[in-house]
């Protein structure tokens, strides 16, 4: 079988030992996602594992050096299927070092209560709607 391409994103979590927010992000582009919000990441590249792509990715875009916590498990061995072309994978992070900022591909960053009724009042990608009720999951086990 053909293997996906593979998407690395983080949930951005306040603290991994005691989350209550998470850092949504608001996507420019392409334009059936401009304004979508969603995970910080993007496409691994050969040669990287998903960890190294998921640093490289965040430095990038948001500026930051992460300590990665849990994976939020997808129900596939790539993760959480996107397309039909595409999944991904997807870790509880917390910033070691920096400060987020919408440095290329959002056009805003916000902490949002994890809580579902504030991080549902967002227009994620809809790809991504059963990651955050996963996440929301993990949060409550935390
Ligand atoms: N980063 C990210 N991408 C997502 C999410 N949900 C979702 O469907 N996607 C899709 C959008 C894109 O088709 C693909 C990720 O591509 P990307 O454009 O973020 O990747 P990239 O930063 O490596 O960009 P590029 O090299 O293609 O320019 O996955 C999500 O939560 N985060």
């Amino acid at each position: 079988m053909l293997k996906l391409k593979q998407v690395v994103g983080a949930a951005l979590v306040d603290s991994l030992a005691a989350p209550t927010k998470m850092l949504a992000a608001r996507r420019t582009a392409p334009e059936e996602f401009a304004g979508m919000w969603e995970f910080p990441g993007g496409k691994v590249e050969p040669g990287e594992t998903c960890e190294e792509g998921l640093h490289r990715e965040l430095q990038e875009e948001l500026g930051v050096m992460v300590r990665l916590g849990a994976e939020i498990a997808g129900p596939g061995e790539q993760g959480w299927p996107l397309n039909a072309r595409a999944a991904m994978r997807v870790w509880l992070a917390e910033v070691t070092d920096g400060t987020p900022a919408p440095l290329e591909d959002h056009d805003e960053l916000r902490w949002v209560t994890l809580d579902a009724e504030e991080l549902h009042a967002l227009a994620w990608i809809p790809a991504d709607l059963p990651i955050v009720s996963a996440l929301l999951e993990a949060a409550r086990r935390a």
